[in-house]
C-alpha cells in the first residue's frame, strides 16, 4: 500500500488541536493572534508557513533561558516567528530580519508595531546569503546569539556555512520544517504520485540537511518533533 503524508506530524488532527488549543492559544500574545489571523485573511492556504503557536512558545522560552540579545532570521513571510522573538528580547535588543518579500512583512507590521516591539528590528528586503556574507565582511563574525531559519529549503546547508560563522561559540542556530510533515521519513518508492507532487524537492533537500547535520562535529544537536520539525544546533567550535 502507498504511504499518505499527513499535515501534523503529531499522531492525529485531534492532538495537534488539543495541544494549540490548551497550552498554546490561551498564552498566545494579543498581537501574535491578530497577526496569525490577519495571515490567514490574506493568505489562506499559505498561511501555513506561519510556525505554530506552540513552536513560537518554544523559541520564545528558549531565547529567554539563552538571554540572548542579538539575533537574526532568514525567512520572516508576515512574521510570527519574528514577532514571537521581538516579544521575547528585552528591549535594547537587536534582530536582523532577512526575506526578498517586502509585502508580506508589511502585512504583519502593524502588528509589531502594536506590541511596541518595531526597534528592535533591522528588516533587510533581500535574498539572505548576500546580506550573510555581507555581514562577514562587516566584522559581524561571530556577534549573534541565535539564528532562526525558515526559508528556501535547497540553501539550508550552505546558510549553515556562513552561519556558524556570524553566531557565537555556545550561541544556536535553529532550522524549521526539518521533518516536512513527516515526509522524510518516506521513500519514493512507497510515496503515492500525488503525495511526492506535493511535497517537491524539499523532502529530499531536508532529508540532505538532516544527514549532513547529524555528522557535524562543529555542532551540538537536538532533531525536535516541534510544528514541522526543529533542528537546534548550538556552536561548539
Ligand atoms: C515559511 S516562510 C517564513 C515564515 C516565518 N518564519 C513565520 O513564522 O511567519 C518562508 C519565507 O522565506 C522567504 N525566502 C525565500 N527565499 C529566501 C531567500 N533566499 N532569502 C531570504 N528569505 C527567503 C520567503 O519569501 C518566505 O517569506
Amino acid at each position: 500500500m502507498k504511504e499518505k503524508f499527513s499535515s501534523t506530524i503529531l499522531q492525529s488532527e485531534a492532538l495537534t488541536k488539543y495541544l494549540l488549543e490548551t497550552s498554546a492559544y490561551p498564552r498566545e500574545h494579543e498581537q501574535l493572534k491578530e497577526l496569525r489571523t490577519a495571515t490567514v485573511d490574506k493568505y489562506e492556504y499559505w498561511s501555513v508557513m506561519n510556525v505554530p503557536a506552540d513552536e513560537g512558545q518554544f523559541i520564545s522560552l528558549l531565547l529567554k533561558v539563552m538571554n540572548a540579545k542579538k539575533t537574526i532570521e532568514v525567512g520572516v513571510f508576515t512574521g510570527y516567528s519574528l514577532l514571537s522573538t521581538a516579544i521575547a528580547l528585552p528591549d535594547d535588543a537587536k534582530i536582523v530580519a532577512i526575506d526578498p518579500n517586502r509585502e508580506a512583512y508589511e502585512t504583519g507590521l502593524p502588528f509589531i508595531e502594536k506590541a511596541g516591539v518595531a526597534h528592535k528590528i533591522q528588516f533587510i528586503e533581500s535574498d539572505a546569503m548576500t546580506i550573510l556574507k555581507d555581514f562577514q565582511s562587516n566584522g559581524e563574525e561571530g556577534s549573534f546569539d541565535f539564528a532562526f531559519v525558515d526559508a528556501d529549503k535547497e540553501n539550508y546547508i550552505n546558510y549553515h556555512e556562513e552561519l556558524l560563522k556570524l553566531v557565537k561559540i555556545g550561541g544556536v542556530i535553529a532550522y524549521d520544517n526539518t521533518l516536512w510533515a513527516g515526509t522524510v521519513a518516506l521513500s519514493e518508492d512507497t510515496v503515492d504520485k500525488e503525495t511526492l507532487e506535493h511535497i517537491g524537492a524539499n523532502r529530499v533537500h531536508l532529508r540532505d540537511l538532516n544527514t549532513f547535520l547529524a555528522a557535524d562535529s562543529r555542532i551540538e544537536l537536538a532533531h525536535l518533533s516541534i510544528g514541522d520539525g526543529l533542528t537546534l544546533c548550538r556552536r561548539l567550535k
